[in-house]
């Protein structure tokens, strides 16, 4: 018996960390405008979660629900097993920080950061060092909001948000009003940050970059509704709706005919993909969606091969590649992005004008109903 106790600990700390925070059928009207519908949403503990969305479709209002800055008109909210749904926000146990850096202007840096401890005034400056430390500002106590950049601004606001070692960190646009050097330095030192301290997060962003590169999980939304839930891979690679597919990332788009069994071509030319069975014997027209990095250009010819041949149009180069724009020769009104490594076959092929053969990888091409992308 004894032997079975590790493992059963070690399985229920797994299980308190799943699902610690669980947002349940959430739903929120603003008059008769659906802001929010049937939301369920589940964030294990230490995880750092993007809400992702263009602007409008509902991020920050769900946000600010789990919050408790916003009432749900229906569902609930939970935190390690306890409904939090319907507590003020003092109550929840989270730190937050907006897109304006929202300091008090009148207190210099230490006040800012230790305004909410309630401790003596020793250990109070203590845990203000320590958490200006942590944020690289450390020496910047006595200086005011005025005197720091927007980038220090963020970092006191975070100090400040992590002063009372909150279990939830919530972000709202943090980085959005930082010139793109300094957001993209920063966004790196938030992730590192919140890998130390392994506080769950979740931060609202319409910027995908920055959700590709910071999060354990994407949540994409759209209209006030969840379109996918995956890691970034997940979402970059495999978009579950055509949604996701022309949110996230630079794709092509190419128009396809189905036959009612099923078999795809493009521009005349059998293209082997895996067609969705509910789109079979129902949608004749469709597109395939095929990242620019996954065409391939191939360097020769090869008889009986899936390629087909291609017009060069134009290359510009882009450093670590260069990304052609070609058009196909059975078809030139249908426009391939392909962009192209110095160690793939094509790359010394690719000059304007010139016929090339290309290709797209079936296990990479995703099939959607419907003809134009929006
Ligand atoms: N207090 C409010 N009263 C009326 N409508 C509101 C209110 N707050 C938000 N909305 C509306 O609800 C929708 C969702 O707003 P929300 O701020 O959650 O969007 P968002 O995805 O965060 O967008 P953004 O990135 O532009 O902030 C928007 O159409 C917005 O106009």
């Amino acid at each position: 018996m004894k032997l079975h106790e590790p493992g059963v600990a070690s399985e229920q700390a797994a299980s308190e960390q799943r699902d610690w925070l669980r947002i349940h059928g959430v739903s929120k009207h603003f008059g008769a405008f659906n802001a929010l519908q049937e939301i369920d949403l589940s964030v294990n503990k230490g995880e750092f979660i993007c809400l992702l969305g263009p602007s409008g479709c509902g991020k920050t209002t769900l946000l600010r629900i789990i919050a408790g800055l916003e009432a749900q008109d229906r569902g609930g909210v939970s935190m390690a097993g306890r409904e939090i749904g319907q507590l003020p926000p003092a109550q929840r146990n989270y730190g937050i920080v907006f897109q304006s850096y929202a300091l008090f202007p009148n207190l210099d840096v230490a006040a800012n950061v230790g305004y909410a401890l309630k401790t003596s005034r020793a250990e109070k400056a203590r845990r203000v060092d320590e958490l200006l430390d942590l944020v690289g500002l450390a020496g910047t106590e006595q200086r005011y909001p005025s005197q720091l950049s927007g980038g220090q601004q963020q970092r006191v606001a975070l100090a400040r948000a992590l002063a009372t070692s909150p279990s939830l960190l919530l972000l709202d646009e943090p980085l959005s009003a930082l010139d793109a050097k300094v957001r993209e330095r920063l966004r790196q030192e938030l992730r590192q940050l919140q890998r130390k301290l392994g506080v769950t997060t979740i931060m609202v962003t319409h910027d995908q970059e920055e959700a590709l590169e910071v999060a354990d999980t994407i949540v994409v939304m759209s209209n006030g509704r969840i379109e996918q839930i995956g890691t970034p891979e997940q979402v970059y690679r495999e978009p579950a709706s055509r949604f996701v597919a022309e949110f996230i990332g630079r794709a092509n788009w190419l128009p396809l005919l189905l036959d009612q069994h099923g078999q795809a071509t493009l521009a005349g030319q059998p293209l082997k993909v895996r067609i969705p069975t509910s789109m079979i014997g129902v949608n004749f027209s469709a597109s395939a969606f095929c990242r620019p990095e996954d065409v391939r250009i191939e360097n020769r010819w090869e008889v009986g091969s899936d390629s087909m041949m291609a017009v060069v149009e134009r290359v510009d180069f882009h450093g670590g590649l260069r990304r052609a724009a070609l058009t196909l020769c059975a078809d030139r009104t249908i426009r391939i992005i392909a962009d192209v490594g110095p160690n793939d076959a094509g790359y010394a092929m690719l000059e304007p004008g010139r016929r090339v053969p290309v290709t797209l990888p079936g296990h990479k091409v995703r099939v959607f109903p419907g003809t134009s992308p929006c």
